[in-house]
């Protein structure tokens, strides 16, 4: 099967922004790898509560980097900075005041290659519950149920809880993963490439499971596959040499792209 041929042309009702609230607000945002290195320019977006952002670009047009200032994840280097507003709500988080504990509870995210920890099944999802809470053995079997159920793989791993979840295979981690991002119930769930590490099956699975969970959580995706930004996104941002190049609804950018430069990536032409 190839996930990846050419669908017909997406046509979705079209979506009004103005009655939607955003879940965060990126202002002027300017980001260095230290001193004169630059990575991205001047980016204004919003992130629509309850829908999926897909940001998509060249290699190294700094989509990876933008995701990364949603939730500071780049504070782990000394010589990586940001400037400008990112607002969740209403709080600015790139405000030194921010507690970055608390906003990566708020803001989860999903790497390229699953990363569960060498624990059992069960523990990857119980331990980051632990850290944030005091809950109840009995508070915790149903915890871990419940975001095994919201991530589908309960059925898959109901009868071996106990196992080693490296012994799972890539799409399961990967969907262990994001129920264990689940568990800590995040506003907001970034992803970078989640399915480049996965084989076709696994990737529609996982394709299936952000179309459900953006019914409770705010998901903003970076994809290299423009059809899967087509299959799972509600609006799409389109990156070029670390500028917001065009935002709009995914239809209208797959359909009517408004720059010359998305038109060009959409068809082909760089990438
Ligand atoms: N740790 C780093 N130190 C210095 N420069 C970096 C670092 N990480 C990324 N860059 C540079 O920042 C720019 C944006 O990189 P980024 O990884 O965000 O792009 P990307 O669009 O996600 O690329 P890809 O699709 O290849 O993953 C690139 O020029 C890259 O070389």
């Amino acid at each position: 099967m190839n996930i990846n041929q050419k669908t017909e042309t997406i046509v979705t009702p079209k979506i009004n922004t103005e009655k939607l609230s955003k879940r965060m607000d990126i202002q002027g945002l300017n980001f260095f790898y230290g001193e004169g290195k630059q990575a991205l320019s001047d980016i204004n977006l919003p992130i629509y509560d309850n829908h999926v952002t897909a940001i998509i670009g060249a290699s190294g047009c700094g989509k990876s980097t933008l995701l990364r200032t949603m939730n500071r994840i780049y504070n782990l280097y000394d010589e990586h900075y940001a400037e400008g507003k990112i607002t969740l709500d209403e709080d600015n988080i790139l405000s030194a005041e921010t507690d970055i504990y608390g906003l990566r509870s708020k803001v989860g995210m999903i790497f390229q290659k699953p990363t569960p920890f060498p624990m059992t099944i069960y523990e990857n999802i119980a331990f980051g519950i632990r850290l944030k809470e005091k809950v109840s053995k009995n508070e915790m079997d149903d915890r871990v149920q419940d975001a095994l159920e919201h991530a589908r793989l309960w059925k898959e791993v109901k009868d071996k809880l106990h196992t080693d979840a490296m012994g799972l295979s890539g799409g399961q981690q990967q969907r262990l993963c994001i129920a264990r991002t689940i568990a800590l119930q995040p506003e907001v769930i970034l992803m970078d490439e989640p399915t480049s590490a996965l084989d076709p099956i696994a990737t529609l699975g996982i394709e299936k499971l952000i179309t459900k969970l953006r019914k409770t959580f705010t998901i903003v995706i970076v994809t290299h596959n423009m059809q899967q930004a087509k299959r799972i996104s509600d609006f799409t941002a389109f990156m070029h040499l670390g500028e917001l190049e065009e935002f709009g609804q995914t239809e209208q950018i797959f359909n009517r792209p408004k720059q010359t430069m998305t038109a060009e990536y959409i068809g082909g032409e760089f990438g």
